[in-house]
């Protein structure tokens, strides 16, 4: 792992690039393809990127009813407990409409309505993330969409979906699950097959292809946001535990190896015995050689002067992730400006939030928390503004609205204001 001086401008090297231009054109042609050809297309870009001849797109409802047999009765519980946490925390993410009205009659509001359909894409490439299912289904439900489908890719040898995300999806109370990943479950999902229903909107993280396939059809269908590879930062003083820190940093390198893991801290002492748990952590892990992978290509560690300019890093990186390791947490935050989700003190390890807590773990990557937030029920509502004018607002207030309309050269507006006094 990099141990490096921080220094004011630096250049942060980002692990997502917008894809090469093969990659870009693979998944132009991917879309179309399966725009022209719907299921068709699908089968067989399935059985060219995951190994396998489907005999159903749709999970079946046998193969839901075995996945519970597959799943240990402890399994199947933690799945219901932290749905319920996830559930508790976006309940209280529900925006409600709103209508004011003034002396003259004058009403307005806000009107907030549920999307009609969402297709949530669960990755499931390298691992299987019944989490991610949760993180998708429940904010759709919350928001009170009517139609929720999930695609994830299928296994290469069984040709279905791992149990967990079955049971997972089930007991968030979806069963429309398409066994379909990549760009085609993204095309299918934007343009529908015989299948595959399209759909309003589309959410989910995912690989390279995911992120371009997305980027693709926006515009004819919404997107949550483009997520990338999964990010941690590790703010931490001298107070931190080298095992801890390092063991947080793995945490995130294990799911890819593009994954980026980052280490801000005031002290040497800290940065170099971090440096040594990490490496002496990564060789006993199941998945070594993509952490490895991903801490020698875009792990680092930063040593600042201070810790104002520690804080000022972490607000350039601007990461997923940011774990707050610091004798006083609370201190800190308000200067925390970017970050898609802060855990706080050396008892809110990422994972607790992968899974567990409640916020969801969607959440924006490769610098943009500098713009956007995380995955929540506002993702699956609309709004639309509410106008009511009473003759007497009108009356009050027609001129105005004829002049500026004139100010603009839009004579017909100024005219559809004034027929209502001729
Ligand atoms: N932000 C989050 O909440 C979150 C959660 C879980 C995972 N992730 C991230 O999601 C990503 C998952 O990636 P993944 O690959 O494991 O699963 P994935 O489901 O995103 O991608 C697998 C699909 O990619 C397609 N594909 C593979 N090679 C291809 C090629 N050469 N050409 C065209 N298509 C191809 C295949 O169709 C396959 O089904 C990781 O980067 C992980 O860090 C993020
Ligand atoms: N850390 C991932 C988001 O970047 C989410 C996840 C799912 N499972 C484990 N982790
Ligand atoms: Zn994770």
């Amino acid at each position: 792992m990099k141990l490096l001086k921080a220094t004011p401008n630096l250049s942060i090297q980002r692990s997502v690039d917008g894809g090469t231009d093969e990659q870009r054109a693979a998944v132009q042609s991917i879309i179309a393809d399966v725009r022209k050809n719907g299921d068709a297309a699908v089968l067989k870009y399935t059985e060219k990127f995951d190994g396998i001849t489907l005999s159903s797109i749709m999970a079946t409802a046998e193969e839901i009813e075995e996945a519970y047999t597959l799943l240990e009765e402890e399994q199947k519980e933690i799945i219901q407990r932290a749905a319920a946490n996830i559930r508790a925390f976006h309940e209280k993410q529900r925006t409600q409409s709103w209508i004011t009205t003034d002396a003259d009659g004058t009403t307005l509001g806000q009107k907030v309505t549920p999307l009609d359909s969402a297709g949530l894409y669960v990755p499931g490439g390298t691992a299987a993330y019944p989490s991610s299912v949760l993180m998708n289904v429940i904010p759709a439900q919350v928001a009170g969409v009517s139609k929720i489908v999930i695609t994830s890719p299928p296994d290469r040898t069984t040709g279905k979906l791992p149990p967990a995300v079955l049971v997972a999806a089930n007991e968030a109370g979806v069963t429309e699950i398409y066994k379909v990943g990549g760009a085609q479950a993204i095309g299918a999902l934007a343009y529908g097959t015989e299948t595959i229903p399209s759909v309003d909107k589309i959410t989910g993280p995912g690989n390279i292809y995911v992120a371009l396939a997305k980027r693709e059809v926006y515009g004819d269908v919404d997107i949550d946001m483009i997520a990338g590879p999964s990010e941690i930062v590790v703010l931490a003083d001298e107070t931190a535990l080298p095992n801890e820190v390092a063991a947080d940093l793995l945490s995130q390198a294990e799911h890819d190896e593009r994954a980026c893991a980052i280490l801000v801290t005031d002290s040497m002492m800290l940065a170099e015995n971090v440096k040594l748990e990490v490496e002496k952590q990564l060789k006993t892990l199941p998945r070594k050689e993509i952490a490895a992978s991903s801490i020698e290509n875009y792990g680092a560690i930063y040593v600042t002067d201070s810790m104002d300019e520690a804080v000022d890093l972490v607000n350039q990186l601007a990461p997923e992730h940011l774990e707050l390791l610091t004798a006083e947490p609370m201190t800190l935050l308000g200067s925390i400006r970017h970050a898609g989700a802060i855990f706080m003190g050396r008892y809110s390890s990422e994972p607790v939030g992968d899974y567990f807590a409640g916020p969801n773990h969607v959440l924006p990557t490769n610098g943009t928390a500098r713009f956007s937030s995380p995955l929540s029920v506002d993702d699956f509502v609309k709004k639309s503004s509410i106008i009511y004018y009473s003759e007497k607002a009108l009356r009050k207030n027609a001129e105005d609205i004829a002049a500026f309309a004139r100010m603009e050269g839009l004579e017909a507006h100024a005219r559809a204001v004034e027929s209502r006094f001729k």
